[in-house]
């Protein structure tokens, strides 16, 4: 491997303890359509670019339920769906899953197992949870049907997010995108100077 650095990770398993997640009170409830991660999200805002995937929460008021319709721009090999994309959806799937237990969060490790071809013009609906929350670290879990839910399996993954506050995104993000949620200036540049 040369000089590549292996970083070391922690697992991805919840804790056999774990207390089960509840719903944040301020999170949309079943049946509801869940909110976009944000204005400009190209997993699940309607701009150009975007997979449009929309997720309404399921009767526990915990798990959400996903769309994602697979069209031509989605291609991986000849008629099929790019592996990475599926990654996306499982991504922002589950990063709406979260949204449910934890304010914000974002993706530590995610791993995801391919199991059918996806082709163009398929629906994907896809099943997702969040399995635990302990201290910072939300455990979600998630299932990609081929064009019915609990239809035959194309995908399955796991993610670790870990909960962050609004500083992670002053710190980060680029000024004019902040600017344009309403942070001042001076909001961001006071974030960026703290240790
Ligand atoms: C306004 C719009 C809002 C919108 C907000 C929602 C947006 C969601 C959008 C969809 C999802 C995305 O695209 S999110 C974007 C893609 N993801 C990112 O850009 C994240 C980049 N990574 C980071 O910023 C950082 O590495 C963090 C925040 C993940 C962690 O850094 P940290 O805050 O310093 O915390 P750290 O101490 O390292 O880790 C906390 C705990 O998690 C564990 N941990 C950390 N990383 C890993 C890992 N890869 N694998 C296993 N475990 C890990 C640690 O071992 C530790 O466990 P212990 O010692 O406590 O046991």
């Amino acid at each position: 491997m040369g000089n590549v650095r292996r970083v070391p990770t922690s697992t991805i398993e919840p804790p056999a303890d774990a207390e089960a997640p509840r719903r944040h009170p301020k999170a949309p409830g079943p049946g509801e359509r869940t909110r976009e991660h944000h204005s400009q999200c190209r997993g699940c805002a309607d701009v150009p670019g975007s997979l449009r995937i929309r997720s309404w929460v399921e009767d526990d008021g915990v798990s959400v339920r996903s769309r994602f319709d697979v069209l031509d721009e989605h291609q991986g090999g000849p008629g099929l769906l790019h592996g990475g994309l599926l990654m996306t959806a499982f991504d922002d799937a589950l990063g709406t899953a979260h949204t449910q237990v934890v304010r914000a969060a974002v993706t530590a490790r995610m791993e995801t197992d391919f199991r059918r071809p996806v082709p163009v013009g398929t629906t994907l609906w896809l099943r997702s949870r969040v399995d635990a929350v302990v201290g910072r670290k939300v455990y979600t879990s998630g299932v990609a049907y081929l064009g019915e839910l609990d239809g035959e399996v194309a995908g399955t993954a796991r993610a670790l997010f870990v909960k962050v506050g609004a500083e992670h995104f002053l710190k980060h993000s680029r000024p004019e995108d902040l600017e344009a949620l309403g942070a001042s200036r001076e909001v961001i540049e006071a974030a960026r100077a703290a240790p």
